[in-house]
């Protein structure tokens, strides 16, 4: 998987994006991750960017409604995508492995909190946008198809019923032997679903243009082979 497409240059306007959006636990990330493999395509996990800002702020004990050591700490946290070799992403926050604390409930209520600072989002952006290198970009998150990449030739919106979102997150988290309850999950993924939708800048919400792809019952290899038709109909 190409990760991390030279962070610093300039995007390559010419490189084609596939645009890939929804709520939490749709499953953006692992159709993404495969979908880019498939293709030989560059991955942006743009949630890891929010997630990196909240753990670096957790880090330096910041209050999540100091907006402005939000925004300076956005600035000054450096993140860092590796392909594990397995397929797994591995994110660096300043230098030190952070995969496991980012993908924590706690590490996504705060990155969902620190998203809603328009500041936050304005200094993420050129960061996102670098990604988009040749052969091309999938790139999974709340506003690609709207706000980052307006202009991708793919859009896709991941849904599932919120049940069964907080189904695979209970899974996901058992198998990883953290001990969670499903009514817990749930609770989180609505009130997770209710912020990220009712922000001010950048709501989540599919692109006009967007394919909807409702994944309830639907296995990953489906969805993958779905959104693989897409880009190659
Ligand atoms: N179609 C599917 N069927 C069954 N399980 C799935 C499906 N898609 C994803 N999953 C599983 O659901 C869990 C959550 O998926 P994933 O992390 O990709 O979702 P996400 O939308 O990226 O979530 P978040 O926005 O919180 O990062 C994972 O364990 C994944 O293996
Ligand atoms: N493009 C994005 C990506 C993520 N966010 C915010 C909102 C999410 O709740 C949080 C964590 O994202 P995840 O890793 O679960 O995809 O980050 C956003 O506002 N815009």
């Amino acid at each position: 998987m190409n990760t991390d497409p030279r962070p610093s240059a300039a995007p390559d306007f010419s490189a084609p994006v596939l645009a890939i959006d929804g709520p939490s636990g749709s499953g953006k990330g692992t159709i993404s991750r495969l979908v880019a493999q498939r293709l030989g395509w560059h991955y942006l996990d743009s949630g890891a960017l929010y997630r990196a800002v909240g753990v670096a702020a957790g880090w330096a004990d910041l209050d999540l409604d100091d907006h402005g050591a939000l925004v300076r700490c956005t600035f000054d946290t450096e993140v860092g995508f590796r392909d594990d070799g397995r397929g797994e992403l591995r994110v660096l926050v300043n230098g030190t492995d952070a995969t496991d604390e980012l993908r924590t409930e706690t590490a996504g209520a705060a990155a969902s909190a620190i998203a809603a600072i328009p500041e936050v989002r304005a200094a993420l952006k050129d960061r996102q946008r670098r990604f988009r290198q040749l052969p091309g970009l999938v790139a999974d998150g709340r506003d690609m198809g709207t706000v980052i990449f307006p202009d991708a030739r793919f859009k896709v919106f991941l849904t599932a019923s919120a049940e069964e979102r907080a189904q695979r997150r209970y899974k996901q988290l058992n198998d990883k032997g953290v001990s969670v309850t499903l009514d817990g999950l749930l609770r989180e993924i609505l009130a997770r679903d209710a912020r990220d939708a009712q922000r001010a800048v950048a709501p989540l919400r599919p692109a006009e243009d967007a394919v909807h792809i409702d994944t309830t019952g639907v296995g990953i290899e489906d969805v993958v082979e779905r959104v693989l038709e897409i880009v190659n109909p």
